[in-house]
C-alpha cells in the first residue's frame, strides 16, 4: 500500500516550467474567472479574441440546447448557456489541444490521445444526462482533461516516456502506472488530480479523475454522486477506447461496455447514446483538425452480441480483494499489431511562410527548399498563427497585409507565447522607409525583406537567421540538460521522501506514515460521520523465535507475517508496521462488528502458515485488538489506546485471538473478547 501523492513531487515537475499549460487567451480567461466580481461581457469579450475559441464554445452550447431552442450564436449566449465553470475548463482544454498537438515522444500518439480525449469528453457529456453525475458540459470539460497527466509525462519525460511505453508492449509486462511509479515516482493518474486541482477544478472531479484508471482505494459510497461520476467517467473512458481502436479489437471493448451494469443505463440506451456520440465525435474531430480512424458502429457492435472476453485482453484491473471493477483504459499508443510509430521528423528545420498570396509563398518556397528547410505554408494571419503553435518553426517568413490578422499583429501575437518567443521571424515590406521599419522591429521581427524579392539576399538574410536559430537552440539543449538534472533530482528526492514513510523490511508504510494517516482518515470520518475502525495486531512471543533460531530468522518470519497480512486484507483498508512485532491496520468506513470479521481474517492468516526454517517448521500467531471510532472520544490516539488494550487484553486471554474492549452498542471500556 503506497502513501498518497505528497504535493511536493507535483510541486517540483510544476517548478520545471514544463507541465502543459494553458497559453493566451485560454490563461487570461482562467485568471479572469478566478476574480470573484467577472463579469460574462468581461470574460466574452476575452473569448472573442480568439476566434477558436468563439467557435468551439458556440458549438459546445448548441450541443446542449440543440432540441430546446433556437441555436446559439454569440459567445455571451453561450456563456450564459455553458456558465462559467465550463467554459473555463473548456478552453482549458482546447488551449492545451492548439499547443500539444505534437512533441518529441515517439511511442505517444498524440492524434490518438487527442482523438480518444474528445470521445472521452463527448461520451462524459451524453452519458452524464442520463446518470445526472454533474452537469453535462462540466462533465464534457472534466472528460476532456481525464487523462491530461499521459501527455504532461509525455510532455516533461519524453525519452523516458517513450521506454515506459514500449516496455508495456513486452509479453508479461508490468501495468503502465506502476511502470510511471517506478520510473518518475508519479503516476500519470496522480498527476492528472494534481494538475486539475492546479487549475481549481472542484475536488470531486480530482478524486473521480485520480481512479478512473486506476483501482478506487476508498470506494465512494453506494449512490453517491462521487460514485456516479466515477462510473461515468470509465465508462466514457471506454467509450472513447472503442472509438480509437482497431476494428478488430472493437467487438472485445464493446462486449465489456454493454456487459457492464455499474453505469446504471440499461443496453438501449447506451447503445443510443454511443451511435450519438460517434456522430458528434466524427463532427468535433473535424472542427479541431483531428484525424481519427473511422467511427465505430455501435449498433452492430451491440448486435454482435457478447463475445468472451476472458479469452482476449483481461481489461478491469482492479486491486486485489477491491470490490469496484474500473476498467483501465489502455495506454495511449499504439498497440503492438497496431499502425506503426509515425517516423520521426527528419532532421531540417522547419519553416514556416504566411502570405495570401500563392506566388509569392512558391518563390519562398524554392528558396527555403533550397537552404534544406522543410516548409509549410498558411494562406493568412489567422491560419498563421494556429501553423505556428503547432509545427513550431525555427523560422517564419510573414507577409505585411494579410487578411483576418496582418503581419505585424501576427508578429505581436506569437511573440505572447512560450513557442513564438524562440521563432526567428522575417517580415515581408512593400517599402524598406523608417516608419516600416521601426513598426517590423517594434512588433517583435528579427529582420525584413523588401519586395520584391530577391533570392541571394534571401538566401543570405536566411543564413544569418539560421546562425541566430542554431545559438538560441545550443541554449535551448544546455536548459533541457538543467530540465533534465532537476526532473532527476525530484524523482531522487520523491524516492528518498518515500524511503523516509517506508518500512525497509516489510515495504509497508512505517510508524510515521501511519500516525499521519490515521489522523487523516479520523478528520474525514469525522466531518462525514462515517465509521473509523483500526487494528493493533501484535504478533505472539516473537523474542523466543529471534532467541532460538536468530535475528535472520526472525526477519524472515516478518517478511512472511506481512505478506501474509496484506493479502488477507481488504482493499480500502491500510497497514503499518507501527513497530519491531507490531502492525497497525487503519480500517476506513468500517464499525466494529465488519472491523472484528477481519481482524479475525487476519488472525486465521497467520496462524495457518506454516514456515520452513531448515529442517523445523516455525509456526506464528497475533494477539489483535480491535476499535471503532466513537462519539465521546477526543482525538486519534483515544482510538489507538482503546485497540492497544484490546491487544493488551488478548494477550491476557491466551494469545492468538481478537479482542475488543468495546460493544458494539454505546457502552464503553467493558472488555468484550471476540475469540
Ligand atoms: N528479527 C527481528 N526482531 C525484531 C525486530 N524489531 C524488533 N524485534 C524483536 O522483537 C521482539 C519483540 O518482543 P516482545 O516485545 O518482548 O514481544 P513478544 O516476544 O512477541 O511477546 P508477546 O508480545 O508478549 O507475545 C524483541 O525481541 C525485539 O528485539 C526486527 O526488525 N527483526
Amino acid at each position: 500500500m503506497s502513501p498518497p501523492l505528497d504535493s511536493t513531487r507535483f510541486e517540483q515537475l510544476r517548478a520545471s516550467g514544463d507541465l502543459p499549460s494553458p497559453k493566451g487567451v485560454a490563461l487570461a480567461v482562467i485568471r479572469l474567472t478566478r476574480q470573484q466580481d467577472v463579469t460574462i461581457a468581461e470574460l466574452a469579450r476575452v473569448i472573442s479574441a480568439d476566434p477558436a475559441f468563439v467557435g468551439r464554445v458556440i458549438k459546445a452550447a448548441n450541443g446542449l440546447v440543440a432540441f430546446e431552442r433556437r441555436p446559439v450564436a454569440s459567445v455571451h449566449e453561450a456563456l450564459m448557456v455553458l456558465g462559467l465553470p465550463a467554459v473555463r475548463t473548456m478552453v482549458l482544454g482546447f488551449s492545451l489541444l492548439s499547443h500539444y498537438r505534437r512533441g518529441a515522444c515517439r511511442a505517444f500518439d498524440y492524434n490518438r490521445f487527442w482523438s480518444s480525449s474528445l470521445a472521452s469528453a463527448l461520451a462524459a457529456q451524453v452519458l452524464a444526462e442520463r446518470t445526472r453525475a454533474g452537469a453535462a458540459d462540466e462533465l464534457f470539460a472534466v472528460g476532456l482533461l481525464a487523462h491530461v497527466g499521459e501527455l504532461a509525462l509525455a510532455t516533461l519525460y519524453p525519452a523516458e516516456y517513450d521506454l515506459v511505453l514500449e516496455s508495456t508492449r513486452k509479453p508479461g509486462a508490468a501495468p503502465l502506472l506502476e511502470l510511471e511509479g517506478a520510473q518518475f515516482a508519479i503516476n500519470h493518474c496522480e498527476l492528472t488530480s494534481a494538475m486539475l486541482e492546479d487549475w481549481g477544478l472542484p475536488k470531486v472531479f480530482l478524486d473521480a479523475v485520480a481512479q478512473v484508471d486506476a483501482p478506487a482505494t476508498v470506494p465512494a459510497p453506494e449512490g453517491s454522486r462521487a460514485r456516479r461520476l466515477l462510473h461515468t467517467l470509465a465508462a466514457a473512458s471506454r467509450v472513447a477506447e472503442i472509438c480509437v481502436a482497431e476494428e478488430s479489437a472493437r467487438p472485445r471493448l464493446a462486449a465489456a461496455l454493454f456487459a457492464e451494469s455499474s453505469l446504471g443505463v440499461e443496453r438501449e440506451c447506451l447503445v443510443t447514446d454511443c451511435q450519438r456520440i460517434a456522430g458528434l465525435w466524427v463532427e468535433w474531430c473535424s472542427m479541431l483538425q483531428l484525424d481519427p480512424p473511422a467511427p465505430p458502429n455501435f449498433a452492430n457492435l451491440a448486435e454482435s452480441g457478447p463475445i468472451s472476453i476472458a479469452a482476449g485482453n483481461p481489461g478491469p484491473v482492479a486491486q486485489a480483494g477491491s470490490k469496484e471493477q474500473i476498467p483501465a483504459k489502455q495506454p495511449n499508443h499504439p498497440e503492438p499489431d497496431g499502425p506503426a510509430v509515425e517516423e520521426a521528423p527528419a532532421n531540417s528545420p522547419r519553416a514556416l511562410i504566411v502570405d495570401d498570396e500563392p506566388r509569392t509563398r512558391g518563390s519562398l518556397r524554392a528558396v527555403l527548399e533550397q537552404a534544406h528547410y522543410e516548409v509549410h505554408e498558411a494562406g493568412n494571419g489567422r491560419e498563421g498563427m494556429e501553423r505556428a503553435l503547432e509545427l513550431q518553426p525555427q523560422i517564419m517568413i510573414l507577409d505585411w497585409n494579410m487578411p483576418e490578422l496582418n503581419g505585424p499583429d501576427l508578429v505581436r501575437a506569437l511573440r505572447q507565447t512560450r513557442i513564438g518567443q524562440t521563432i526567428y521571424m522575417i517580415l515581408l515590406t512593400h517599402s524598406d522607409d523608417d516608419e516600416h521599419l521601426v513598426e517590423a522591429f517594434e512588433a517583435g521581427a528579427d529582420d525584413f525583406i523588401a519586395k520584391p524579392l530577391r533570392p541571394r539576399i534571401l538566401a543570405a538574410r536566411l543564413r544569418a537567421g539560421q546562425r541566430v536559430v542554431r545559438l538560441q537552440q545550443e541554449v535551448e539543449r544546455e536548459h533541457e540538460e538543467i530540465r533534465h538534472f532537476a526532473s532527476q533530482l525530484a524523482v531522487t528526492n520523491r524516492r528518498l521522501h518515500e524511503a523516509a514513510l517506508t518500512d525497509a523490511l516489510t515495504g509497508f508504510p512505517n510508524r510515521r506514515y501511519a500516525i499521519d494517516r490515521i489522523q487523516q482518515e479520523w478528520s474525514a470520518a469525522q466531518r462525514w460521520g462515517r465509521p473509523l475502525s483500526c487494528m493493533i495486531i501484535d504478533l505472539d512471543n516473537f523474542k523466543q523465535i529471534n532467541d532460538t533460531r536468530g535475528h535472520d530468522v526472525g526477519d524472515e518470519v516478518l517478511r512472511s507475517a506481512a505478506d501474509a497480512l496484506r493479502s488477507a486484507l481488504r482493499g480500502q483498508d491500510v497497514i503499518c508496521r507501527t513497530g519491531g512485532d507490531e502492525f497497525l491496520a487503519i480500517c476506513p468506513e468500517t464499525d466494529l462488528a465488519r472491523a472484528l470479521v477481519c481482524a479475525e481474517r487476519l488472525r486465521n492468516a497467520l496462524d495457518s502458515l506454516s514456515l520452513q526454517v531448515g529442517d523445523a517448521k516455525v509456526v506464528i500467531s497475533a494477539s489483535i485488538g480491535v476499535a471503532m471510532r466513537e462519539s465521546w472520544m477526543q482525538d486519534v490516539d483515544a482510538l489507538i489506546k482503546q485497540a492497544d488494550l484490546g491487544a493488551y487484553l488478548a494477550k491476557q486471554k491466551g494469545r492468538n485471538c481478537v479482542a475488543t474492549v468495546q460493544k458494539t452498542g454505546d457502552s464503553r471500556n467493558e472488555p468484550v473478547a471476540a475469540e
